[in-house]
């Protein structure tokens, strides 16, 4: 700093570097001008030397792009974090399958309990119905003695539930989660059945983790044996879950009220043999289809084990329920990519959180809403239109879209006009309300298909490569190839 300093004396040299001495001898003046010259040198290669480490930083992804996935709860979010993580991961990612066990196993115990909620309800009912009209056969609904047998035999699994959804959430389970509670949960064709959720700002792999590395010893192993215990007990089961799945009967009660499983986050009865086995290690695609929610944002970053040059990415996952919804905005100043997601299947569904709203408009006023925030005018949007199989298979159902959605007035129940509507609502949604202009990289997508997603991915880390870390031009495209 050249100039005044405060305190000093007036005779004092007020400016830096101070003038040379007036008495100097040749031989000092050069000496001096050597050294500074050496100073100098050792001043610019220090400058030069920080200059690289920071390029090298930006190089290796110090700098690199930060991605925050946003959209409603059960988007997909989580699943496409997955995607980006077996694309430039693989290695981390693989490692990782033994954790998820425990939920995959969770997701396919609650399912079972669920089908034995359904059916003790539906018998229930055709109870009262016949004490209150004797002989009347309404509700039409009466399960074999095989199969009451059947769901004698699988009551274990409420217990099993309970076991696992502490172990990973890390917690017990709260006072309407309650064995009682889960015994009375209904189902509500509109409302997907109600989930795993694990307290966790930080992550449920890394509150498991974390409890397995804690010096309590004695906490990991009650874990782990009642891990293992939990496996056995859903071994032993693995032939009455799949009669239970196959029973015609109890797959027409389930379609008659328009329950649909398949659906449903979390599926997994189908593969129940394979994934209740003793040896059973989750595959890729087990883990895509894994459901917990996310509580939280969580921040993962991303190194691509095949280059260790490139940079790192940081993507933020957050939690998409109306409760989590303002832990978004903390990330708005800080992001160069938001990836939004709209479950296009969600057309006939509501809120878990309030069933008087429909989760496509929720999707649509969100949108809407982040399309016009003033702070994120400058980063790039990419819109995934998600669960395209599940709009496909419930269209072909027979489900009306039109009669869910009244101003789509095309005649075709179709995916392709439906999707190619829904597309057109969420471009015309976000050229509207941007407050400036700006390019959105639209995508149809089915986050559960590996393959199909990492050509996506493939096209987001293009995006990222021109407009954020290098000088390569190389074409985006703007408009998705994707369409059904
Ligand atoms: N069939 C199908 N299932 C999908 C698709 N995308 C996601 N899922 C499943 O939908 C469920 C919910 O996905 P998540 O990724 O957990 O949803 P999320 O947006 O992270 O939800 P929150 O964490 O609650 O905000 C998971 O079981 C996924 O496997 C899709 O395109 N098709
Ligand atoms: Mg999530």
């Amino acid at each position: 700093m050249q100039g005044a300093l405060r305190g000093s004396s007036s005779k004092q040299s007020t400016t830096w570097p101070p003038p040379p001495p007036g008495n100097e001898t040749p031989e000092q003046r050069q000496a001096r001008l050597d050294e500074e010259a050496r100073a100098k040198k050792r001043s610019d290669e220090i400058d030069k030397e920080i200059h690289a480490q920071k390029e090298l930083r930006k190089k290796k992804g110090g700098l690199g792009a930060k991605i925050l996935l946003l959209g409603q709860a059960e988007s997909g979010k989580s699943t496409v974090l997955k995607n980006f993580q077996l694309q430039f991961a693989p290695k981390a990612f693989e490692s990782e399958a033994d954790i998820w066990r425990p939920v995959i196993h969770l997701n396919l115990v609650r399912s079972v309990n669920f089908i034995i909620n359904f059916l003790n309800s539906r018998m229930a009912g055709l109870r009262e119905a016949m004490q209150d009209a004797p002989g009347s056969k309404q509700g039409g609904f009466q399960l074999s003695s095989d199969s009451r047998k059947l769901l004698i035999r699988l009551a274990p699994l409420r217990q099993i539930e309970e076991t696992l959804s502490k172990v990973v959430s890390g917690a017990s389970p709260t006072p309407n989660e309650s064995s009682q509670a889960s015994q009375q949960r209904q189902y509500n064709s509109t409302r997907a059945p109600e989930e795993v959720s694990i307290p966790s700002g930080y992550g449920w792999k890394k509150a498991v983790l974390g409890r397995r590395s804690q010096d309590s010893p004695t906490a990991s192993n009650t874990d782990a044996a009642e891990l293992a215990q939990a496996r056995r007990v859903l071994a032993a089961c693995t032939d009455d879950i799949v009669k239970l799945w196959n029973d015609r009967t109890v797959r027409r009660a389930l379609k008659s009220a328009e329950v649909s499983l398949e659906d449903q986050p979390g599926f997994f009865l189908a593969d129940a043999s394979r994934v209740t086995a003793e040896d059973y290690r989750p595959l890729s695609d087990d883990v895509l289809k894994a459901r917990v929610t996310t509580m939280g944002p969580e921040e993962h970053v991303i190194r691509d084990e095949r280059d260790p040059d490139a940079k790192e990415w940081t993507i933020y996952d957050v939690g998409g329920s109306r409760s989590q919804r303002a832990a978004w905005a903390q990330f708005f100043d800080d992001v160069n990519i938001i990836i939004f997601l709209a479950p296009m299947s969600a057309f006939n569904q509501v809120l878990a959180e309030d069933e008087t709203v429909n989760r496509l408009t929720d999707s649509l006023r969100l949108w809407q809403m982040i399309c016009s925030n003033k702070i994120l005018q400058e980063v790039e949007f990419v819109l995934f239109l998600n669960k395209l199989d599940i709009l496909q298979t419930k269209l072909k159902s027979g489900i009306q879209f039109s009669e869910f959605v009244t101003s789509y007035t095309e005649k075709s129940n179709e995916t392709k006009p439906v999707a190619k509507y829904l597309l057109d609502v969420f471009v015309s949604l976000h050229q509207k309300h941007s407050p400036k202009k700006r390019k959105l990289h639209p995508h149809l997508t089915c986050a559960v298909d590996t393959r199909a997603t990492a050509s996506v991915i493939a096209r987001i880390r293009d995006l990222i490569l021109v407009n954020f870390l290098s000088t390569d031009k190389r074409p985006v495209t703007s408009m998705p190839s994707d369409l059904p």
